[in-house]
């Protein structure tokens, strides 16, 4: 059978995908402590909250681990507009400040969805990070802190970022448009 995916169009190379990584650390680490719960995203966003967290490290901050299971897109390009929630926070996050990590910020609904779930679960203060922000024409709210790169309006893959499924483990960033 003829395969249709078109082939990745590298945007970012790896080296410049852990220079952005160790800059963001760079940015947190002041922020935050060894008691924060950095929380990742699943699933497109355990290669960057993996780099990111060993990135923290390097420079001396050794956060806390947590995992939220959220999922809109199935296997579309486009967001369902509806979030699932296909697992929760493994401990209790209540009193602690959270660091959310996902990969990448689009509509915004998968953001605003974990840290409207952080704050009803009791964390005292709620960060989030984004690897990639893609534009938008109206506003999202909340908008991430820290964002390491401002992506072009073109459908990605890699680093975590998946079509269908496929091309989370491309160590790039890619366009598959
Ligand atoms: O800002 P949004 O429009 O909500 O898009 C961003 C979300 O979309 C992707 O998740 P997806 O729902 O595809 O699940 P995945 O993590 O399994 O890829 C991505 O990992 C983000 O969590
Ligand atoms: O550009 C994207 N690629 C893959 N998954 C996504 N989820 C939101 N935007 C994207």
């Amino acid at each position: 059978m003829a395969d249709a995916t078109p082939t990745p169009t590298v945007l970012l190379p790896e080296s410049e995908v852990q220079r952005i990584v160790a800059d963001l650390a760079a940015q947190i680490a002041p922020v935050i402590d060894d008691e924060t719960v950095a929380a990742v995203l699943l699933t497109g966003g355990l290669w960057f909250a993996a780099d990111l967290t060993r990135a923290l490290s390097r420079i001396g901050r050794n956060v806390r681990f947590d995992a939220l299971w959220l999922a809109s897109y199935g296997d579309e390009q486009s967001s369902r507009g509806k979030i699932d929630i296909y697992a929760d926070f493994q401990r209790p996050i209540e009193g602690r400040r959270v660091l959310i990590i996902d990969d990448v910020f689009d509509t915004g609904l998968s953001l605003a969805e974990a840290v409207r779930i952080a704050k009803e679960k009791g964390a005292s203060e709620v960060l989030t990070v984004v690897f990639a922000k893609k534009p938008w024409p109206l506003p999202r709210a909340p908008e991430p802190d820290f964002v390491g790169w401002d992506a072009p309006n073109r459908f990605l893959v890699g680093y975590g970022l998946d079509h269908a499924g496929a091309l989370r483990g491309l160590p790039d960033v890619c366009a598959l448009d």
